[in-house]
């Protein structure tokens, strides 16, 4: 079977770019990206592309050449759903905040939603494709639901979970590591699924990089593939606490350790602690899949991933504290970037949240610059916390749109986030305008060290 029509559930991070790249790489397939949420909606329908709602270097440009040809954004989900053959499931799926599994297991509300929802609309045939990151075994409860409310038709039941990660996301869309397809393999109708999804990709990637197995094993590839790799930021920045009592550089240390070819260089980069709205979501959910299969040692396991995680934002927070003589209170301290990685206006439990949340319980007054950013985004983060009035975190911090302003008369600067742009900065001006011991904390291994200690600053760098 050829796929004519393809809707997806959810224009988010993954829906978004996911959907941009297939219709640009197959003209001749209608992809309608749907969305509850009308105002990320109308921003994806905006006449000037930049204005859409998600910053990925070189995605507006896919999305300029499919918008209006074969690629549509839209908040009528029923009329998608009835019209498509494929229907790629991409909503969000967060760590659940209530009841049985609270802070750990994932929240599969929306995700029955669409199910529901899918059954109720659908009046032939479809081929259903989980592309939520979801826990081994979901798509058994997805079956259920369709088959139970459904209208007699027959729904095939795919895994094809998403490995890109934000700000390289169009780049590792168009030429992936792997994509995965997980389907009933025992079954005539499940590997035809299997194969029109193939189909699909086949439009650009290689037949050797696309790996069909069965569903369970692609629910459960996804979720280990972000274990395995948060584990090693984790375990650099364990390294990184070790160096910085005994003198080692953990840059050198990554770099002799990654040059073994059975260990490899990538994701070894020491840093005030991973961010992102997958990583520690997933090993959460992880980390309760083990628990309620009694795998109690493989859950602490993983756990102590995040453990480790949580000491590298709090002791990164907890050293400006005590380099300042012990106290912040009433002090400026200028935070140079918000978001969880570079060139990505995606701040998911970004490691600057959780420092700025310390540093304001020490009485800190703040000012963050971000790029890409918004103030009412830096504003919603803090105020999710909990910790303090939404009025007190709006007079204890200030959002600048200028990174020179925003160190002026400060006492501290905390690099948060690795934008290329802080690289160019006039640092010597910047530290002429700062309250003196300048003391600069780099919680990403940025700046040149040697350069910013001839300028004058007393300079912290993570894993030095
Ligand atoms: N962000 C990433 O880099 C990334 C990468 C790989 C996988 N994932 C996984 O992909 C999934 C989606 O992540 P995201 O970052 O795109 O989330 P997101 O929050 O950016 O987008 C999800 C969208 O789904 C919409 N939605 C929710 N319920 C809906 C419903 N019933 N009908 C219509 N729309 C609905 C929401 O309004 C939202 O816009 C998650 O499971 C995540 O773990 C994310
Ligand atoms: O050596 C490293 C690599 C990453 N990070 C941090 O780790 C976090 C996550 O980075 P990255 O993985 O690049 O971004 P994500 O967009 O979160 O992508 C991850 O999560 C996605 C969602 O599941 C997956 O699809 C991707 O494959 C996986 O890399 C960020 O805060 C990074 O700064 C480090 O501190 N050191």
């Amino acid at each position: 079977m050829k796929v004519k029509n393809i809707c997806c559930i959810g224009a988010g991070y993954v829906g978004g770019p996911t959907m941009a790249v297939i219709a640009q790489k197959c003209p001749e397939i209608n992809v309608t990206v749907v969305d509850l949420n009308e105002k990320r909606i109308a921003a994806w329908n905006d006449e000037d592309v930049e204005n859409i709602p998600i910053y990925e270097p070189g995605l507006s440009v896919v999305v300029e050449e499919a918008r209006g040809r074969n690629l549509f954004f839209s908040t009528d989900v029923d009329e998608a759903i009835d019209k498509a053959d494929m229907i790629f499931i991409s909503v969000n799926t967060p760590t659940k905040t209530y009841g049985i599994g609270k802070g750990m297991a994932a929240d599969l509300k929306y995700i029955e939603l669409c199910a529901r929802q899918i059954a109720r609309v659908a009046k032939n045939d479809k081929i259903v494709v989980e592309k939520s990151t979801l826990p081994v075994r979901t798509a058994q409860a997805l079956k259920n639901i369709l088959d139970n409310t459904g209208n007699g038709v027959n729904f095939q039941i795919l895994s094809n979970p998403e490995f890109l990660a934000e700000g390289t996301a169009v780049t590792d869309l168009l030429a992936p590591d792997r994509v995965l397809i997980g389907g009933d393999i025992d079954t005539e109708k499940g590997q035809e699924a299997m194969q029109t999804l193939v189909d699909v990709y086949s439009h650009w990637v290689k037949p050797d990089h696309i790996l069909t197995t069965n569903v369970w094993s692609s629910e459960l590839s996804k979720l280990t593939a972000n274990a395995f790799l948060a584990q090693r930021v984790s375990s650099i920045n364990a390294m990184s606490e070790l160096c910085e009592v005994t003198g080692a550089d953990v840059n050198e240390v990554s770099k002799a350790v990654g040059m073994d070819t059975r260990i490899g260089p990538k994701f070894l980069q020491a840093s005030v602690g991973f961010g992102g709205s997958c990583f520690q979501k997933d090993i959460l959910n992880l980390v309760y899949i083990a628990k309620s299969f009694g795998l109690n040692e493989v859950a602490d396991y993983w756990e102590q991933v995040i453990l480790l995680n949580d000491h590298q934002k709090r002791r990164f927070a907890a050293n400006i504290v005590k380099t300042l003589f012990n106290t912040v209170s009433g002090k400026k301290i200028a935070m140079l970037g918000w978001a969880f990685k570079k060139d990505t206006n995606d701040t998911r439990e970004a490691a600057s949240i959780y420092v700025a949340d310390y540093l304001l319980n020490e009485q800190a007054e703040i000012v963050v610059y971000d790029p890409k950013v918004t103030a009412e985004q830096i504003y919603a983060d803090l105020d999710y916390l909990g910790t303090r009035s939404s009025e007190e975190n709006r007079k204890l911090i200030t959002v600048v749109n200028d990174p020179e302003v925003a160190c002026e008369k400060s006492h501290a600067i905390a690099v948060m986030t690795e934008w290329d742009e802080f690289l160019e900065l006039n640092w010597e001006k910047i530290y002429d305008s700062m309250l003196k011991p300048a003391f600069l904390f780099d919680g990403r291994r940025l700046l040149n060290k040697k350069q910013m200690k001839d300028l004058g600053f007393k300079l912290y760098t993570i894993g030095n």
